[in-house]
């Protein structure tokens, strides 16, 4: 398959009066055209930030460094011009908090054809014609009505659905969705499922799917990538990693999953300010040995379709 998306290298910090948070460190990831993938992990691993990186959507603190091919081209080289014609339109954002992102004080309708007119050169009746159709591939039932209604009129399911209109509008080659199924019930994850399966088939997008949703992944995803403490510690095909994880901290949290006995994983992810020079899951795993303490693990290739980050398979 064609490589769509290079990330090399890439390490990302922010500078914060506490010190320097190194939230993404030394990412390699490979995305493919119509490849769905997913980013795993628990809370503050850096999940958003990787993502945000992908389109330097970060504050002035942030720095990034590595390389972020897009079609070849290297998007933290590229030019505000040139960096605008990508965001948006070649790859679009659907962000953690749609309530934030819609305008409150702007009919839905608007904001979805807004969207479509900027990414489209097309008519206003066919902009309305493509939002239109653009909520009825979200699953909503009566899309002209959601049309007239404002974003505070939805709940907050609707409004991420809404959202993901706009960031489709624009045909993207890439979709990155933060957390797509933030407070859905299962109903409205399995659309959400449906949803971005039939674009990614209709159109060939890829999509980067961030979520702490093990179930959403393992229904959705082909591949898988696990982050902890700004690292990729386990990814491969979604299959083989949900099978047979083989980093302690997959196993971990795959037995914490409610449907697996909720085995709570016990303590905290270390903190980013001051990383340890060894294994950084070592405090919290059951499998640590000697080695784990003095040695930092690289990523290892366990087969093509398999990669851990984890002494234990040295
Ligand atoms: N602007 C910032 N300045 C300083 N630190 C930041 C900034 N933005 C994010 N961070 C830190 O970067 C780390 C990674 O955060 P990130 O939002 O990527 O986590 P996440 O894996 O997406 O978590 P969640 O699942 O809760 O969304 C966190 O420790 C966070 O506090
Ligand atoms: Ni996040």
């Amino acid at each position: 398959m064609e490589k769509l998306l290079e990330i090399k290298n890439l390490c990302t910090h922010f500078d914060s009066r506490n010190g320097c948070v190194n939230a993404v460190c030394n990412v390699n990831m490979d995305i493919h055209r119509r490849q769905i993938i997913g980013l795993i992990g628990e809370t503050g691993c850096g999940k958003s930030v990787l993502g945000q990186s992908v389109l330097k959507l970060l504050p002035k603190n942030a720095c990034i460094t590595g390389k972020i091919l897009f079609e070849g081209k290297d998007i933290l080289k590229m030019s505000v011009k040139e960096l605008r014609a990508v965001r948006g339109h070649k790859i679009a954002f659907i962000c953690q908090n749609p309530a934030e992102a819609l305008n409150p004080l702007m009919k839905n309708g608007t904001q979805i054809m807004e969207s479509v007119r900027i990414n489209q050169a097309l008519s206003k009746k066919e902009c309305r014609e493509t939002s239109i159709d653009l909520l009825n591939i979200l699953g909503f039932s009566e899309p002209k009505s959601i049309m007239h209604k404002y974003p505070n009129e939805l709940s907050g399911g609707m409004k991420q659905r809404v959202l993901a209109a706009m960031g489709m509008s624009g045909y993207p080659s890439l979709l990155i969705a933060d957390e797509p199924t933030k407070g859905l019930d299962a109903i409205k994850r399995r659309q959400v499922i449906a949803t971005i399966r039939k674009f990614t088939e209709t159109t060939g997008c890829a999509v980067l799917i961030i979520t702490h949703d093990l179930k959403f992944a393992s229904a959705i995803c082909d591949t898988i990538a696990v982050m902890y403490a700004g690292e990729i510690v386990e990814t491969g095909d979604m299959e083989a990693l949900f099978n047979d994880p083989k980093h302690p901290y997959l196993m971990a949290l795959i037995k914490s999953q409610p449907c697996k006995g909720l085995n709570v994983l016990n303590g905290t992810v270390c903190s980013l300010i001051d990383l340890p020079s060894n294994c950084r899951f070592f405090d919290r795993c059951s499998y640590a040995a000697g080695i784990c303490q003095d040695q930092h693990p690289d990523l290892l290739t366990l087969n093509e379709a398999h990669r851990v980050r984890c002494l234990k398979y040295v």
